[in-house]
């Protein structure tokens, strides 16, 4: 026998006069108002504001747990078995939202031999939908209504060092709350320091993990470097090394990076303090910076949204290989989706990535002739505004307190130092990291108000 959806079905005629008289009743509820024609059906959230949703979308987005597997989050309903002009029996406005009776077809439930129902049976059992308002206004398409960012990004100059975004060890260890506030960290300023954290290599790599799982490259998956070049990369020197992003030779950059000073001592035994052994950390806001050449210089602004530029990692060939992004290249500033040819202050594209590590930088071979000398002016003016006075925040990382940066906002670098420094840390992938932070939102039930669980199947804002 074929699983109902989990909700009352109803015969044909019996829907349709029932729905005659919830449509009375929804006008006096203040519900959303709901028509239909034989494409689509309307919503109106007010007298102005219409959203409307094809039929089949609407079939094809049910979330019943026979239509969308409840703990899997999967499609269970067989979208190429439903009639492309199928239209609901009826429809109407609940409190719980946008309720569709629909006409039954074979779904991959049925699909089994061996549940197959008769004829007679299909016609009988229609299915019904209900679709939450606010999911169906996240998700409205016609037209698209993008929910105010909740977490919009605060770009910063050199004086975020005044309060610079910082956490708790003990509240990030303790549970969900502190960890979705050090995320919603990274999300607003692209980076947050943890302070509290046991000054071990072990401590830190359990701070790490509450995140996600490390991202393992060819430096290992956690990592504790010095200046032993141990690893072919000039972070395992003691030179300074100017702002830049890590990974700009993979196609996937890093999405985090987590630094943690565990100590940094003189090269004779007394005690000196760090500060004057160097190897401070610079933070630069990218996107800050890339917001600044985009209003002052739009022409370098395109160059660096336009040009592939592509980068490389050899110092580990013989074990790792060659890293290198040279078939295809990246621009230096990421756009979705993607800046057109003429940008207009107006455009929709978003600044997504930035992408700059001049050391990693690889040959310049595949730039039109005259291109090249607008390509080093672009990167000059670039280079100058991220290392202007306004731009850098420099911190001398102590042991205790972490630093996490988001590796496609922030640009990090550090000045050349004296002495043992013993730097440990990190990467996440960005996937992991967003990942991380929509499951604890939804867990905190910030969105409750369009997520529902039930009869009516389990309602995601994101799936
Ligand atoms: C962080 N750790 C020292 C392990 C690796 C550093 C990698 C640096 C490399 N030039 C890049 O930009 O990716
Ligand atoms: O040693 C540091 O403080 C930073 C090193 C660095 O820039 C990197 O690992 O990418």
């Amino acid at each position: 026998m074929r699983p109902t959806c989990g909700v009352q079905c109803r015969t044909a005629t019996s829907a349709s006069a029932l729905a005659e008289q919830e449509h009375r009743e929804e006008l006096s509820t203040g519900l959303p108002i709901t028509s239909m024609d034989k494409n689509q059906v309307a919503v109106g959230w007010d007298m102005k504001t219409w959203s409307r949703f094809h039929h089949q979308w609407l079939r094809d987005h049910c979330r019943c747990s026979e239509c969308f597997h409840p703990k899997t989050m999967q499609r269970l309903v067989n979208t190429f078995e439903m009639p492309p002009d199928i239209q609901p029996i009826s429809i109407s406005s609940t409190q719980q939202g946008l309720k569709v009776v629909w006409p039954s077809f074979a779904t991959a439930a049925d699909s089994d031999e061996g549940t197959m129902l008769n004829k007679r049976d299909q016609q009988v059992h229609e299915h019904e939908s209900v679709y939450p308002w606010t999911w169906l206004r996240r998700n409205s398409y016609d037209p698209a209504m993008p929910m105010a960012e909740k977490n919009k990004k605060i770009l910063w100059g050199s004086r975020i060092a005044q309060s610079p975004p910082t956490v708790e060890y003990e509240d990030v260890m303790k549970g969900d709350k502190g960890l979705l506030k050090w995320l919603t960290n990274i999300e607003k300023f692209g980076f947050s320091f943890v302070s509290g954290v046991p000054p071990t290599p072990e401590a830190t790599e359990e701070l790490t993990r509450k995140i996600a799982y490390i991202r393992e490259t060819q430096y290992g998956r956690f990592w504790e470097f010095t200046s032993d070049l141990s690893k072919g990369d000039t972070a395992y020197t003691s030179i300074a090394l100017g702002a830049h992003t890590d990974t700009t030779y993979f196609t996937d950059s890093c999405g985090l990076q987590l630094f943690h000073l565990l100590s940094h001592t003189g090269d004779s035994t007394e005690a000196s303090a760090p500060s004057s052994l160097g190897g401070a950390t610079l933070l630069v806001d990218g996107f800050y910076v890339a917001s600044i050449l985009r209003e002052l210089h739009p022409e370098a602004y395109k160059i660096l949204s336009s040009v592939r530029v592509s980068a490389h990692a050899s110092g580990e060939k013989d074990t790792s290989g060659i890293y290198s992004t040279s078939e295809t290249g990246f621009p230096i500033l990421q756009h979705f989706p993607p800046l057109p040819s003429n940008p207009s202050n107006s455009d929709s594209s978003t600044l997504t990535q930035v992408r700059w590590n001049n050391d990693d930088r690889s040959v310049l071979s595949s730039l039109p002739p005259s291109v090249v000398p607008k390509f080093y002016d672009a990167i000059r003016t670039w280079h100058s505004l991220l290392s202007s006075p306004d731009s850098e925040y420099w911190v001398q990382l102590e042991p205790g307190t972490a630093v996490i940066v988001d590796n496609w906002r922030v640009l990090h670098g550090r000045s050349a130092f004296t002495g043992k420094r013993r730097m440990s840390g990190a990467f996440i992938g960005m996937d992991e990291f967003k990942a991380k932070a929509r499951g604890l939102r939804e867990r905190e039930g910030e969105e409750a108000s369009s997520k529902m669980d039930g009869e009516a199947g389990v309602w995601s804002v994101y799936c």
